[in-house]
């Protein structure tokens, strides 16, 4: 198990650490250092039963006996350390691989994935594995070597009660392995558990808002303490399950005990064994004993190790976005829908009733022009603009960025040409510059202040404690809806990538922000190709092109007035919206 799990540690950080190995070889000294005071042990007796010790000799004995405690700290000195570096080295690899891959993953992969699952893979199961390579396995090699080196140096002082002292290990393993048997359920509802519990705090703390104004905390309490109780309950099975039959491998370890002092005193008896050789067995069986159930019990440690690894090595094997192999560079910057069809996976394959998001679509969006993309809610509006920034791979039909295949283009070399700004802005903890800087890792200060300006977020950032350098809160909880948009344009104008993909996103802002906002975009759209998702029809009256989308199909498509005249959807939606707004005219 203990190999096993090596090269899948090994597999999983894609790395061979061999201080890790050299550690590890120093674990096997330290234990055959921890038995090698017994082979003293056995000379002294010898000496007292020959009544040939001197106190020079005794002397002798406790110098050598000291050297070993002393050279067996040297070795947990030397191999120690070398451990550590080679886990945290190898499971620092394995964190940046897994980053590596969760970044190439279709995002529909996320959609699948519970926000608390995910995270018990990325955080508690990564550390049981580390754990496992940084203290617990020196610990496991090192304690399985002491009684492997003591049972080898027995058999050779006396095979036959070497055996004995073994008696009842067959027996013990098969108790040990059946522990093992009756805990796989227990430690897999445990880790299910677990992870349910995890998403279920994670989605109480994000929601606690929601709860609190709904005054829903009674069922959202009552929802929490369930997960919490099976967690509880889960924790407890995995306890008591198998204890019975360790306690089982324990005892029939130790019957070997009995038969070793039946066995001593009958050898004893008919003069094939010295007092001084029992008296030895006697004493060392015992450390063997508690060694090896100390050993057995850390083996239920490694099966859940191993279900850790399992857990995280599936991440690992989820299928990547392909990749072209020669990425082909676009020619321009239009955009072009050809017969696109495309629908969202659910979890449950066989289920046939929901509608695709986009159908058949087929457009022509121009470079260096402003297009706009409105419907009704659920229309497929976001769902178009995140096909272009490939973020899903469309399930018929292609999508050509400057005549190129989105998919022919590469992910990296396309996610160079498109800039996105959304509703939902994600702000990392950190500065406000690096937060702008995000948009192009190398820009200057200069070059982040002039993007805050063009994107009217100067005044503000400045009004900060520490300006550029105000440290954000995660997700940036301390600035308005509207500033974070204004710090995504200023990201997006550092970028200054050619297409922009933007979500109108004034609609929960106050009117004097709307207004800098839609400078901001303004100045962002200029010379570039822009697909905006409009939820106010007033503001994009002057879009080159707007397409009208409804259940997942372009209906219309057209300018303003063109849209107008066709007295279609876009017609009543844009009445509809003239009219809501002279109802709070006349409200006000
Ligand atoms: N990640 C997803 N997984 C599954 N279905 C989704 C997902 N995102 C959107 N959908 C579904 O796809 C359809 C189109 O959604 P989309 O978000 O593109 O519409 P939209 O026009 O942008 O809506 P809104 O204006 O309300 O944001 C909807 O039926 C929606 O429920």
């Amino acid at each position: 198990m203990i190999r096993e799990l090596m090269q899948s540690g090994f597999r999983l950080s894609g790395l061979r650490d061999a201080r890790l190995l050299r550690g590890l070889t120093w674990a096997v000294a330290e234990g055959l250092l921890a038995a090698a005071p017994c082979l003293l042990l056995y000379l002294l007796l010898q000496g007292v039963f020959a009544g040939s010790l001197t106190p020079a000799y005794i002397w002798t004995y406790g110098l050598l006996m000291a050297m070993c405690v002393m050279l067996r700290m040297l070795a947990a000195r030397i191999g120690m350390p070398l451990i550590f570096s080679g886990a945290y080295a190898m499971m620092g690899q394995a964190r940046l691989r897994i980053a590596d891959h969760l970044r190439t993953l279709p995002m529909g992969w996320f959609g699948r994935q519970r926000s608390g699952d995910l995270g018990a893979r990325l955080t508690s199961d990564l550390e049981l594995v580390e754990h496992l390579w940084s203290h617990f396995l020196g610990v496991f090699v090192s304690g399985l070597a002491m009684p492997v080196f003591l049972v080898l140096f027995l058999l050779w002082i006396d095979w036959r009660l070497a055996l004995v002292v073994l008696a009842g290990i067959p027996l013990a393993l098969l108790a040990l392995a059946w522990s093992q048997r009756v805990a796989a359920r227990p430690s897999t509802r445990m880790m299910t558990a677990s992870s349910t519990a995890q998403s279920a705090l994670l989605e109480y703390v994000q929601g606690i808002a929601v709860i609190r104004s709904f005054g829903r905390f009674g069922m959202v309490w009552q929802h929490l303490q369930t997960d919490l109780h099976e967690h509880h309950q889960a924790l407890l099975a995995v306890e008591i399950k198998p204890a019975p039959w360790l306690a089982a491998y324990g005892f029939l370890l130790e019957t070997g005990y009995l038969c070793l002092v039946l066995a001593g005193a009958w050898w004893l008896a008919d003069g094939t064994l010295t007092p001084s050789t029992l008296l030895l067995f006697l004493v060392l069986a015992l450390p063997v004993y508690r060694q090896l159930f100390e050993v057995g019990l850390s083996t239920l440690m490694l099966r859940f190790a191993r279900r850790a690894l399992t857990r995280i090595e599936h991440i690992l094997h989820e299928e990547t976005m392909p990749e072209p192999a020669t990425p082909k560079a676009p020619q321009g910057h239009d955009i072009v829908f050809d017969h696109v069809h495309f629908a969202y996976a659910h979890d449950d394959e066989q289920d046939q009733t929901h509608p695709p998001a986009l159908f058949d679509l087929s457009c022509r969006i121009p470079a260096r022009q402003l297009t706009a993309v409105v419907g009704p809610s659920g229309a497929g509006k976001s769902t178009l603009v995140h096909l272009i920034a490939r973020l899903w791979d469309v399930d018929d039909g292609a999508i050509r960025v400057g005549g190129v295949d989105v998919r022919d283009i590469g992910t990296h070399a396309l996610h160079q040409q498109v800039a996105m700004v959304f509703q939902d802005v994600l702000l990392f903890s950190g500065t406000v510059l690096d937060n702008i800087r995000i948009g192009k890792p190398d820009a200057s200060r200069e070059d982040v202040i002039e993007a805050a300006w063009r994107a009217q977020a100067h005044d503000f950032i400045e009004a900060l404690p520490q300006g550029y350098d105000t440290v954000l809160d995660e997700g940036g909880a301390t600035l308005s809806g509207g500033e974070r948009q204004r710090l995504s344009i200023a990201r997006a104008l550092l970028k200054d990538a050619p297409v922009l993909l933007l979500d109108e996103a004034t609609a929960s802002v106050d009117p004097s922000a709307e207004a800098q906002i839609q400078r901001a975009i303004a100045e962002l759209a200029r010379g570039r190709t822009v697909v905006v998702i409009a939820h106010h029809l007033k503001n994009v009256r002057y879009a080159d092109q707007i397409l009208v989308l409804n259940k997942g199909r372009l209906i219309e498509q057209g300018t303003h007035a063109g849209l107008l005249s066709q007295n279609g959807l876009y017609a009543r939606m844009w009445t509809r919206q003239q009219q809501a707004q002279q109802w709070r005219l006349r409200a006000a």
